[in-house]
């Protein structure tokens, strides 16, 4: 069947647009709109992305999204699944936007294991159908750069283990697992590079170079473009201003380190205009300015790059905009975030209507 999979495991198949996002689209945004916007918005539906299991209430929708698949490759499809792995305890340690549900001062790594545990068992009931999972976004990153931030010291063991035992657990043949490696605004700089190939190196030797686990994935829930002619401003005269660049950077020295062959998938849902309204590279939240990105593909020019991908859902939001809110962060406070904006991950409605009029290429 189209589960066990060799090389690029993006190939070969279909990527799944799942009821979840289509449901957002077509009953919250497309009833508020009309004419062309209406019509433009109701085919965003039909762009295959991750979803994410960012509480242990979601695991059941990733059961019901692969029966969905199971249904549409027993009619002749040929459908893998994709979805986020991000319920870490102390989650999002740099940031306070994000904050999830499990603590690792109540409990949170057991608790953590228990959401792993219950995601291997739904693989394990669908082995017939191949399973992208993008591990723990902002997780790893912010060990490489953010250890001077106390809650990320602190997360430092926690995020290591829980890493280790989702890599472990999740090590199947029907699975394709990468890592989250930040964006060429992140671990792209520099001073930022090596310290990112020896973490990322070393965690994959560590796993005994388990065969599930691909390589890494890019800018997840940000805005770079993959590959620009023209380096945006705020990207500071960083000679890596594009995720291509940062991947070509990356990739070699991930050899050098204990990762021979490691490979990238890149999130490019909101990367359609370039550059965006960002005034900071920095300034993550509710971007003004930004567009639906490529839509998925693995035609991407380049052989360490196996898909281009659209990773965080186009209108729901990054963060609150709410400065009295127990997750308000101040850079969705900043002057190019777009407000008022509700909870990271609810329907931001203008949100996906600049998406929409930016998108390139256009739904129009
Ligand atoms: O001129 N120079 O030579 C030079 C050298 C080094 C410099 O330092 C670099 O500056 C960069 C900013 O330019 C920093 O990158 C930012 O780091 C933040 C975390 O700390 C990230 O925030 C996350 O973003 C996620 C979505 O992507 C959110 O989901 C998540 O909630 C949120 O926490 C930002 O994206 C990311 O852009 C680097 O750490 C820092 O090392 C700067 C200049
Ligand atoms: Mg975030």
């Amino acid at each position: 069947g189209t589960a066990t999979y060799s090389g690029n495991p993006f190939s070969g198949v279909g990527l799944w647009a799942n009821e979840y996002y289509r449901s957002e689209v077509l009953n919250l945004a497309v009833p508020q709109l009309s004419g062309a916007m209406a019509t433009a918005a109701a085919k965003v539906a039909d762009v295959p992305s991750f979803m994410w299991l960012d509480t242990f209430a979601k695991t059941p929708l990733m059961r019901s999204t692969l029966a969905d698949i199971r249904a549409a490759n027993r009619a002749g499809g040929n459908y893998a699944g994709q979805f986020v792995v991000y319920d870490l305890p102390d989650r999002d340690c740099a940031a306070a936007a994000s904050n999830g549900e499990y603590h690792i001062d109540q409990n949170g790594v057991n608790n953590y294991k228990n959401y792993i545990d219950t995601i291997r068992e739904i693989v394990v009931e669908y082995s017939d159908i191949r399973i992208l999972l993008v591990i723990e976004p902002d997780s790893l990153a912010n060990m490489v750069t953010n250890m001077n931030v106390a809650k990320c010291a602190n997360a430092a063991d926690a995020y290591h283990e829980c890493t280790q035992y989702a890599i472990a657990q999740l090590n199947l043949p029907n699975v394709a697992m990468y890592l989250d490696a930040g964006h060429a605004g992140w671990l792209g700089w520099t001073a930022n590079q090596l310290p990112a190939a020896q973490l990322y190196g070393r965690l994959y030797a560590e796993a005994g170079r388990p065969r599930a686990l691909r390589g890494l994935v890019t800018n997840v829930s940000n805005y770079n473009g993959f590959r620009l002619t023209t380096a945006p401003p705020y990207t500071q005269g960083n000679a890596i201003f594009d995720e291509e660049r940062y991947i070509n950077a990356l990739g070699p020295l991930l050899e050098q380190n204990g990762w021979p062959g490691a490979r990238f998938i890149v999130d490019q849902g909101r990367s359609g205009r370039q550059p965006t309204g960002q005034l900071e590279w920095g300034h993550w939240c509710n971007a003004l300015g930004t567009g639906f990105g490529t839509r998925p593909t693995t035609n991407t020019g380049n052989p360490l790059v196996d898909a281009l991908v659209w990773i965080k859902p186009g209108g729901e939001a990054d963060g609150t905009s709410d400065t009295t809110a127990d997750r308000y962060d101040h850079f969705c406070g900043e002057a190019d975030a777009m407000k008022p904006a509700p909870e990271a991950g609810t329907w931001f409605q203008a949100y996906f209507v600049q998406l929409l009029q930016n998108a390139n290429p256009s739904f129009l």
